[in-house]
């Protein structure tokens, strides 16, 4: 039916390096390029985990160089999928925080599987970082205003039932059907005519991509020098500590 199954495996944690989310670009760039394909599922191979976001190691202890060479990327990545042509539905199958749940943010649908344990949310703050304009654009056209403000200055990480309440997911199913409510979500997405759905998503997403595009490298100068910071490094330094004591 012309619907491809892209599952992200970069384990451990499915985090997203400079060569994953190269990888990932490509890809999507190959199926948006097939005039076969009309939908694409997001969902991930790593058991428990969908994305654990952007890999904290791109934006720890490396030079200017390479974190503006990383944002160049994060970018590259989030302007394709939040752009596409094609439907994207994902299945979330696992823990979803910050870039994770950017990823699933740019699908036209979500659906997550129905495990308290999992989480999902733009907790950049509970990192001492601060999630960019269009990271934060996003989640205002997905919760609203005032959700988005409180759950971005609390860095919430919300459980599946708490998610569907606020609106980050669309529907939450028991975790062994994730995919097969994924296929049927895709399948009445298709009944649609693609060139009307098509102009209909370009009309409501077009304003928040344009805005990133129109100040790219302004974007990029912005994050090197913020995570550049002695600061931020440190407060990078004791998540990424804080993550390692986690497995005592
Ligand atoms: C005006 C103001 C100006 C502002 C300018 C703004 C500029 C922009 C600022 C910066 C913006 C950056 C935006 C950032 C977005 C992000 O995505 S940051 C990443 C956020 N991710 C997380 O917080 C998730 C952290 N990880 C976890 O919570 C857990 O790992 C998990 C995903 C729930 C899985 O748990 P579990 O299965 O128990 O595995 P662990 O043991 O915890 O982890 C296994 C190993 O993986 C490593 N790891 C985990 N996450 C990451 C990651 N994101 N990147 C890199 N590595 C990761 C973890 O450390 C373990 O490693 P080892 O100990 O070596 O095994």
């Amino acid at each position: 039916m012309g619907v491809a199954v892209m599952k992200l495996r970069n384990p451990p944690v499915n985090s997203l390096s400079l060569e994953c989310l190269t990888e990932f670009t490509i890809s999507l760039e190959k199926l948006e390029n097939d005039k076969s394909i009309r939908g694409v599922i997001l969902t991930s191979e790593c058991p428990g985990i969908f994305s654990a976001g952007l890999d904290l190691l791109e934006m720890y202890g490396r030079n200017p160089a390479h974190y503006a060479e990383y944002w160049k990327n994060v970018q590259e990545l989030w302007l394709r999928l939040y752009t596409s042509n094609m439907i994207l539905v994902s299945a979330i199958n696992g823990a979803s925080p910050a870039g994770g749940c950017l990823l699933a943010l740019c699908c036209d649908y979500r659906v997550m599987a129905d495990n308290p344990k999992y989480t999902i949310g733009l907790n950049e703050s509970l990192l001492g970082i601060v999630a960019p304009f269009w990271f934060k654009d996003m989640y205002v056209n997905t919760i609203g205003h005032r959700e988005a403000e409180r759950a971005l200055q609390l860095g919430t990480l919300f459980s599946p039932a708490e998610a569907l309440k606020v609106g980050v997911v669309d529907e939450v199913v028991p975790e062994d059907q994730v995919h097969s409510k994924a296929r049927s979500v895709m399948t009445k997405w298709l009944a649609i005519p693609d060139h009307s759905r098509q102009l209909t998503k370009n009309m409501m997403r077009k304003a928040t991509a344009d805005n990133l595009i129109k100040q790219r490298e302004a974007d990029i100068q912005n994050f090197t020098s913020f995570i550049s910071k002695d600061s931020i490094q440190k407060s990078l330094h004791m998540y990424l500590e804080k993550l390692k004591q986690k497995k005592g």
